[in-house]
């Protein structure tokens, strides 16, 4: 990425400027925190390279390639970029602070939040789905595929700004063959990863349909608020265990002798 191309068109915020730093979350080689920027009176959130670990070449640029995302992304319901701080000891990128956190505490933690009314919960679904949208009608497509709530922020008004924790290489619609999806990382969740993507074969093309997929999954679990799979096994579990091994085997062989002896 070139950083002179990037940074005349965005601002670069001295380390400086970024005070009260308090820390949030720590993902693949990156570390979020919440921060004050002194000259804009504003709270920010910056995610930055660990700072113990020397900053690799490969990383900076995995970072300055989100920053450049980022800035290309601009919408309603993307996360706003606000700057990148690229000095030598300190290398971040500067992003809007969302005061209500995310999706997945608004779904889940209920005695924070006893009641999230219906039109709220339609509001959130249908401000995903402008953002995703938008990202697919990018050129080239964008391709989030690492959708889930914990991806989701709602800001001040509950209003809804798609982000991505993760750092790891883009995605983008790619016209050659090649796999696309970021694995599931260590302790990453697959219920929003569409089945076949379990197993990618190398000769996948990177397509949409990994976001719709789930984004359905979202869906479900914004309409329902409970974690995907979840219950639905706890229920499942002791189901198929009542049943021994005989009973499938005569139910199998019942569909087997129907269906053989339609008149
Ligand atoms: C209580 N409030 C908070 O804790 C909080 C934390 C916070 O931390 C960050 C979270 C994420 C990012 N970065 C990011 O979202 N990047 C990104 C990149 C590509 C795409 S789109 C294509 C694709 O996904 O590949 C995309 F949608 C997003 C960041 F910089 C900071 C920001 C606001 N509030």
């Amino acid at each position: 990425v070139n950083i002179c191309s990037l940074t005349s068109t965005l601002p670069v915020i001295p380390y400086r400027k970024l005070t009260d730093l308090h820390y949030i979350s720590k993902g693949g080689f990156g570390t979020v925190f919440r921060a004050q920027h002194s000259d804009w009176r504003t709270t920010v959130a910056i995610k930055c390279l660990k700072l113990d670990s020397p900053v690799g070449e490969r990383e900076r640029n995995c970072l300055l390639k989100e920053a450049e995302v980022l800035h290309k992304a601009r919408f309603n319901h993307i996360i706003q970029i606000f700057g990148v701080c690229n000095e030598p000891e300190f290398f971040c990128i500067v992003t809007e602070y969302m005061t209500n956190g995310s999706l997945d505490e608004i779904l889940h933690e209920k005695d924070m939040y006893p009641a999230v009314a219906w039109p709220l919960r339609l509001r959130i679904l249908y401000e995903i789905a402008l953002g995703v949208n938008f990202l697919h009608n990018m050129t080239p497509p964008l391709l989030h595929h690492d959708l889930k709530t914990q991806n989701i922020l709602m800001d001040g008004e509950y209003h809804v700004k798609i982000a991505d924790f993760g750092l790891s290489k883009w995605r983008q619609l790619s016209i050659t063959k090649g796999s696309s999806s970021k694995p599931a990382e260590m302790g990453g969740t697959v219920i929003y990863m569409p089945p076949e993507e379990y197993e990618p074969s190398k000769n996948r093309r990177a397509d949409v349909k990994y976001d719709m997929y789930s984004y359905a999954i979202i869906m479900w679990e914004v309409l329902s608020r409970r974690i995907p799979y979840e219950e639905c096994l706890i229920e499942l579990e002791p189901m198929m265990r009542r049943f021994d091994e005989i009973d499938f085997l005569e139910a199998v062989l019942e569909v087997k002798r129907s269906k053989y002896m339609r008149p």
